[in-house]
């Protein structure tokens, strides 16, 4: 069952005003949002981030991990540009849920990781599913972006989709003493690139 759009209105944040697009995934029920700023008729790359949610980080303040701080810095950094996307997409907990992620969080209090922690409770690692994003970008018109992320799951699923991804924008902000193992687990276990790469890098917040 396909993504539908649903409607779109004006978002006022401090950072830009921006247009938000609202969709429906007629097979999972979840509502996403994109926010846009800009016209993408011209073709070039769009500055875009795909987000999974992350109520905690995100609206929550915690610093268990670095969503929030990315979240903002990439709604920063296509203000300052004046273009680009960011899809924020309801797959809290790398795809398993709220309550789930919590109960993880519970066993990474006991001193697992965050790859063990889903594990033991019978997930695969990462359970996300980039093909939603493939309507929402071509409702938009976009075919190319330059993407913020430090995750090579997210570039190869974009190149998969037939979306180029024309640069890959590293997004290393939020760090703090809370998340320093979950982050090293991500470049160890679930291969994100946490290196000094400088090229294009968006200014930590
Ligand atoms: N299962 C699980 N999910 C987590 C944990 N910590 C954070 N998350 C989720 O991980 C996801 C992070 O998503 P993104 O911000 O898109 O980041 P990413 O895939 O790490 O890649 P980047 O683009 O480099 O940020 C969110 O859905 C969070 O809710 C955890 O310990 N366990
Ligand atoms: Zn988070």
């Amino acid at each position: 069952m396909p993504v539908v759009f649903v409607a779109a209105s004006k978002l006022p944040t401090p950072f830009a005003q921006f247009t938000m697009h609202g969709f429906l995934d007629e097979a999972t029920g979840r509502e996403h949002v994109v926010l846009s700023l800009g016209d993408f008729a011209d073709g070039a790359p769009v500055l875009g981030r795909l987000h999974s949610e992350c109520l905690t980080g995100d609206a929550l303040f915690s610093q268990r991990c670095d969503c929030g701080s990315q979240l903002e810095a990439a709604l920063r950094a296509i203000a300052r540009e004046g273009r680009g996307v960011l899809l924020y997409l309801r797959q809290e907990g790398r795809g398993i849920g709220l309550l789930n992620k919590i109960r993880a969080y519970e066993l990474q209090d006991g001193g697992a990781d965050t790859v063990e922690a889903n594990e033991r409770l019978g997930f695969a690692a990462d359970l996300r599913d980039y093909s939603i994003c493939l309507p929402m970008l071509e409702h938009l018109g976009v075919k190319a972006l330059r993407l913020m992320t430090n995750n090579p799951r997210k570039v190869k699923a974009m190149t998969d989709m037939g979306i180029v991804v024309a640069e890959r924008v590293p997004l290393h902000t939020g760090h703090n003493p809370h998340n320093k193992l979950y982050l090293a687990t991500k470049a160890s276990k679930l291969d994100h690139m946490m290196g000094n790469e400088h090229q294009g890098e968006v200014d930590r917040a």
